[in-house]
């Protein structure tokens, strides 16, 4: 009976005795939460979602983290040969015209750290400094091609040989060029070398630019260098391409660490001035730059064609 008056309380009383019932219940519930929340076992679940949370955030950073592996660190010293990673060449060049003795048919990266010294890079610095001083972009990436002239300035590019007329004589003098042309045939030559290929068969192709990275958040797409990319898709007639460093990673600048984008992992390799990574620019070796986080860092873009229909002639003082 007492079971049935609980259940069901009846009569004028009913809806009283059942508030009461709620507003104990109720009561009840909030002391065991006050109770739980000052207990031992709140602690550990606490901990455990912490851990839990570090953890996804960790498996997240490492997910998109920069590295997996370092082909060449800034530190090391390349030389006399070239370091080679050979990887299987991809499809891309079925689709365009082959040319014997230049379309690769041996694909890969390779890095090395004695065909340009660092006097070298030093000088050539310096040329693209006084250059890039006329003007630069008002994001973080500017460009200065010798060939075509073009400059960042700004949002946009200008010729600097027609802009600048005459005063580019007082800027750039013909020995820097004469550096520029004996560095590319030196970077030809170890191409050729390390691909089996008739230097002779490859030609300088446009766009060929020194470039200036630092942290200034970016104004246009221009200067978000950062996006992976394939070479001879983005620029068409790249069959090789090859960098020339000329500021050091970890003291010029940090950040800017070039990396492959292999589908098992990503690998880089850390700019040091006097440094020329070159490699074949299909697919096979889609790559991005890591943002630079901050100094300014320096390179050269120097790319070589198989198809003469994409030759251009070294920069010259116009
Ligand atoms: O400066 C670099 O390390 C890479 C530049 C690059 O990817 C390019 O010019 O296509
Ligand atoms: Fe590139």
């Amino acid at each position: 009976m007492a079971l049935l008056r609980m259940r069901a309380p009846q009569g004028a009383n009913a809806t009283e005795i059942e508030k009461k019932i709620k507003r104990g219940n109720a009561l009840r519930q909030g002391s065991a939460w006050r109770g739980f929340l000052g207990s031992r076992w709140f602690l550990v679940l606490l901990l455990v979602v912490v851990l839990m949370s570090g953890g996804a955030m960790w498996i997240y950073l490492s997910l998109d983290s920069e590295v997996t592996e370092t082909l060449v660190s800034r530190g090391e010293l390349v030389s006399p040969h070239p370091r080679i990673y050979s990887v299987p060449c991809s499809e891309d060049y079925n689709n365009h015209k082959r040319y014997p003795g230049c379309t690769p048919q041996k694909c890969g990266r390779a890095v090395t750290d004695s065909i340009v010294t660092r006097e070298e890079a030093e000088t050539l610095k310096r040329l693209a400094e006084r250059g890039l001083a006329l003007a630069g972009s008002e994001g973080g990436a500017s460009i200065l091609d010798l060939h075509s002239g073009a400059l960042s300035m700004g949002k946009q590019f200008v010729n600097i040989y027609r802009y600048f007329g005459e005063q580019i004589g007082e800027v750039f003098t013909e020995e820097d060029f004469q550096l520029y042309k004996d560095v590319r045939v030196r970077i030809q030559a170890v191409i050729a070398e390390t691909f089996g290929l008739d230097p002779a068969l490859m030609y300088l192709t446009k766009p060929t630019f020194f470039s200036r990275i630092n942290s200034t958040i970016a104004q246009t797409q221009h200067d978000e260098y950062w996006h992976p990319h394939i070479d001879k898709v983005t620029y068409g007639s790249f069959d090789y391409t090859s960098l020339l460093y000329l500021s050091d990673y970890g003291s010029d600048f940090s950040g800017g660490r070039f990396i492959f984008m292999d589908p098992n992992g990503n690998r880089t390799v850390e700019p040091r001035a006097g440094r020329v990574s070159f490699f074949s620019s299909g697919t096979e070796n889609l790559h991005r730059v890591e943002k630079v986080s901050w100094g300014t860092r320096f390179a050269i873009t120097v790319s070589f064609t198989c198809d003469p229909a994409h030759a251009i002639a070294d920069p010259a003082m116009p």
